[in-house]
Parts: structure tokens; sequence; C-alpha cells
């Protein structure tokens, strides 16, 4: 598969074991390739009824499911895990295609997609309850139960990943499951759903749906529905949450970031410098948890600085199916413009671009109408700027200067957010003292933006709350029921 040639001619929607047009529909969308501006989908988001019809397949299903063993949902997701991981070229070639990020990326993506399931498929099969004596040989018992049918809801940085972030826990612990994509990135759900039911979970056990604000809201509000899983803004990530309280329906709330990166002056520079564009440059810097406010202590500000405009500057961009592409381009039109606002605020408040944040055109002829902008590195920054205070998801960077360890850590935290954060020191004792101290739920020594799915990855503050991924996210896709046995007889008080 080549850039320019993709267009989707199967539906969109996917309910009982098979991909479906909607019974009904609130409006349409289409979805682009961001590489050349391409149309590659134009569908229709789902109204009331096909929601409905979604919720009643997840709970025919869920019966099913829920009642299987832990080990026999483990050979299920096993095997899914397997069919992901042999079908990783394909997979990574729709999510470049349809998301713009380069295709080196999107492996790396796929692998932790597979991981995921093998992680949950492992934790099924020991899931358990306690058991507790209590006084006369009476004893106690936990259950630990799944919620029901599960909704995601997920952005369209990571479409894959997240779908499968989200399933995997969800189904270990006995849950169906309804995802909704992000309407720009409708595509690979649909390749998640049809390996599910390769894999042999049952008709109904894992739907999409498409569409925007309107379908999530029929989603949110469903009376059937038990748990709603979210990645998004934060603006988004209120009113799910608003509309979860109504129905007293636990949520996860996977949030945006303005997280901070901490480098001090004992750092090994190297490690520094390509940890600060890990930290920035990945997904064309359209990623979460990014610490895209760089604090450099002031002793080696320049050679940082030096060395990180050095490298940015070599960042290849361009066609992101080719495989020296490191960068591809943003995922639409107004997003790009908007990203490019930011750049242009920050110069009129005082900040200085050293590299990027225009527009480029690649050479290649088909290219010429994707929505391609060099990487950015912003210096001259001060705390009270919008560069440094919102989040752009964009491929900028803003360094900011410090001196004392005490100073760096006020300023950190001097935000709503509380997503992510990352340290760069040798001084071993000053790397966890500082950690401790950062208000952030994901922090990093000495890396920036890896993702082993055996860590809990989450925010704190407005970055939002719950887990995904390791082992503490199976108790926010399960709960606990308490069962107490007498053994003797009933001592009534009446
Ligand atoms: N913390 C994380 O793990 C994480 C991961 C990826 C992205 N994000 C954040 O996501 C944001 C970018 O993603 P986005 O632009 O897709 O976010 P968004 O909030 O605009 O949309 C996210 C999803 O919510 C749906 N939605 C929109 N309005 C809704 C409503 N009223 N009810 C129900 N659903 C609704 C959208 O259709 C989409 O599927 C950034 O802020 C980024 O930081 C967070
Ligand atoms: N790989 C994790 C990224 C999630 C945030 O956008």
């Amino acid at each position: 598969m080549s850039t320019g040639t993709f267009v989707v001619s199967q539906p969109l929607n996917y309910r009982g074991g098979s991909r479906v047009e909607p019974a009904d529909f609130s409006g349409t969308e289409k979805a682009f390739e961001p590489a050349t501006g391409r149309v590659i989908a134009t569908f229709t988001c789902s109204g009331e009824k096909e929601v409905n019809l979604a919720v009643q397949n997840a709970k025919a299903a869920f019966k099913i499911w829920s009642q299987k063993s832990g080990m026999e949902r483990c050979r299920i997701l096993l095997e899914a895990a397997r069919i992901i991981r042999e079908r990783t070229d394909e997979i990574a070639t729709m999510e470049t295609i349809n998301n713009g990020k380069s295709i080196f990326e999107a492996r790396l993506d796929i692998d932790t997609s597979w991981q995921c399931l093998e992680y949950y498929a492992g934790l099924a099969g020991s899931m358990a309850g306690e058991h507790i004596q209590l006084s006369g040989g009476s004893f106690g018992y936990t259950r630990r139960e799944p919620l029901g049918v599960c909704v995601g809801i997920g952005a369209w940085n990571y479409p894959f990943q997240i779908a499968c972030w989200k399933s995997a826990p969800a189904l270990a612990c006995g849950n169906a499951m309804i995802f909704k994509p992000s309407p720009f990135t409708p595509v690979s759900a649909l390749l998640l759903a049809e390996i599910y039911t390769e894999a042999g979970v049952p008709p109904g056990l894992f739907n999409v749906v498409q569409g925007g604000a309107a379908t999530g809201q029929f989603l949110c509000q469903h009376r059937d529905v038990a748990k709603v899983s979210f990645t998004g803004s934060v603006p988004t990530g209120t009113k799910i949450m608003e509309m979860s309280a109504k129905g007293i329906k636990p949520v996860t709330l996977e949030l945006g970031g303005k997280s901070p990166l901490i480098i001090f002056s004992d750092c090994v520079m190297e490690n520094a410098v390509k940890g600060a564009l890990m930290a920035n440059f990945l997904t064309q810097g359209e990623v979460c948890c990014n610490g895209t406010r760089v604090f450099v202590q002031k002793e080696i500000l320049d050679n940082f600085t030096e060395e990180v405009v050095k490298q940015t500057q070599k960042i290849k961009i361009g066609d992101p199916l080719l495989e020296d592409t490191r960068m591809g381009p943003l995922i639409n039109r107004s997003h790009l413009e908007r990203v490019l606002g930011f750049v242009k605020l920050a110069k009129e408040q005082g900040a200085k671009v050293l590299c990027g944040g225009d527009l480029y055109v690649p050479e290649d002829p088909k290219l010429k109408d994707g929505y391609y902008m060099r990487p950015c590195v912003l210096t001259n920054c001060r705390d009270d700027m919008t560069c440094v205070k919102e989040e752009i998801f964009g491929p900028v960077m803003s360094i900011l200067s410090f001196d004392t360890e005490a100073e760096v850590l006020e300023r950190a935290n001097d935000t709503t957010f509380g997503l992510a954060a990352g340290v760069f020191t040798r001084d071993i004792q000053r790397a966890h003292r500082v950690v401790a101290e950062l208000q952030a739920g994901m922090c990093f020594i000495n890396n920036y933006n890896v993702s082993p799915v055996e860590l809990p990855f989450g925010g704190y503050k407005k970055s939002g709350f719950g887990r995904e991924n390791g082992r503490v996210t199976i108790e926010y896709y399960s709960q606990l029921k308490t069962v107490c046995v007498e053994m003797g007889d009933v001592e009534s008080v009446f």
C-alpha cells in the first residue's frame, strides 16, 4: 500500500460480530489521509437506534463471556494478541494512512497494543477474591466481578493503541465493550473488532460505533452502560464526567497535559537531548504526555539548546509510509493552523524561534495538500506565555532555564495539568527526591515517553483519574462482591 491510494470500501460500524451500516444516523463525517489531504471515507455517525442495538448486542455477549473462566478468556485474548502481532505491518499501515504518524512509529504503537492484550490475558487467569475467616467457623469471601457493558471513547492520536488499552483489561475482566473512535480516525478499530471475532470472542462482545459528540452522548447516557473510559481533552472529559455522574457510572478519564521535563546540569547530555526529542516530537507532537516545558539548568542551557536544535533540524519530515520518515503530517488542516497559531503568538509574546514552526511542503507532488510543518524549538520562554501554559498538541518545544531544584519544582508544578513529568540527572538521590515532589501520574527518570504496558498510566489534577495498563487497571473494570457465610444459627437481636 502506498500513500495516496487507500479508500474505505466497507462499512465502519461493527456490531454482533460483523461490519454493518448503522441503523440510523446523526450526521455524516469525512475521514482524511493527512499525508495528502485526500478524503478516504465519508461515513454516517450512529444515532440513538444504532447505539441501542450495539448495547443490546453487547449485553447478549456479556452473558456468555462473563460466565467463562479466566483461563478461557486468557486463551482467546492470547490468540487475538498473536493475530495483531502477525498483522503488525498491515495495521500499522492503516494507522499511518489515517493518522499521519510515521510507519516506523506506528509499528511501535502496534507492539504496545498486542503486548497489552498479552499482559491482560496473563492476568485474566489469576483474577481472584479473598477468603476471610470469621468467628465460630463462619467466613466471608470476595468475588471480583465484571461491570457489564463498558464504553470506550478514543482520541485520534493513538487510534488502535487506545482501543486496545481500553478493551484488553475490560475483556479480561469479563466485560463487553462498545468503542467509539474519534471521527478523524475511524478505520483501525474495525481491524481490532475483526481480530477479536477471529480469535473467538462471542459476537457482540466488542462493537464499534462511529460518530462524534452526539453519538458519544447517546453512549454515555445509556442506562445499560456500566462504565465509560474516555481518552481526550479536558473540556470533553468534563462533559463525560457530568453525564456519568447523572447515571452514577464509574469513569476513567485520560486527558491532556502540559508536562515538565527537567534537565539538570549533571545529566548525560546526549541522553537528555534524545529524551527531549522523544518528549516532544513523537507523532508530530500530538501526544498527551509530552514534556513540552523543557526546564534546563542555566549552566548547560546553551550547549543543550544548540544540540537540541541540531537534532531537531535532522528529523526527516515527509511521506509517513516511507521507512526513513520520522515525522509525518499533523492530523488535519484546522489543527495545523491552530498549532502554527501558537507559534505566532509565542513570537508576539517574546519567544524566539530557533528552528521550524512553519509550514513544510514536501517535494513529492502527491503530498502538496498534506498537513506538514517543521518541528519547532522555542527559547526566551517565560512561564506566563501561552505556549508554556496551554497544551499545543503539536511539534513545539518550549525551553525555559532554571537555577535551583526548589525553584524548578515549584515552576514545574504550577499548572492545572498533571499527566507526566521527566527528570534527567546522574544524581540518583536527586532524581527520586524530585519525582516524589512532582505532581504528575507518570514520571520518567533519564528517559521519556516509553510505554511498557506493565506500568500504570494516567494523570493527576485536571489530566484525569483512573489508570490504563498495569495490574491496577483490573480494579477499574471490575467490582468486588462480598459474601458473608454463616455456619451457625442466627443470633437475632429481636
Ligand atoms: N491521557 C491520555 O492517555 C491521552 C491520550 C491521547 C490523547 N489525550 C488527549 O486528547 C486530546 C486530543 O484528542 P481529541 O482532540 O480527539 O479530544 P476530544 O476531547 O475532542 O475528543 C475525544 C473523543 O471524544 C468524543 N467526544 C467529543 N465530544 C463528546 C461528548 N460531548 N460526549 C461524548 N464524546 C464526545 C470525540 O468524538 C472523540 O472520540 C488532547 O487533549 C490529548 O492530550 C489524552
Ligand atoms: N503511548 C502513550 C501515549 C498516550 C498519549 O497520547
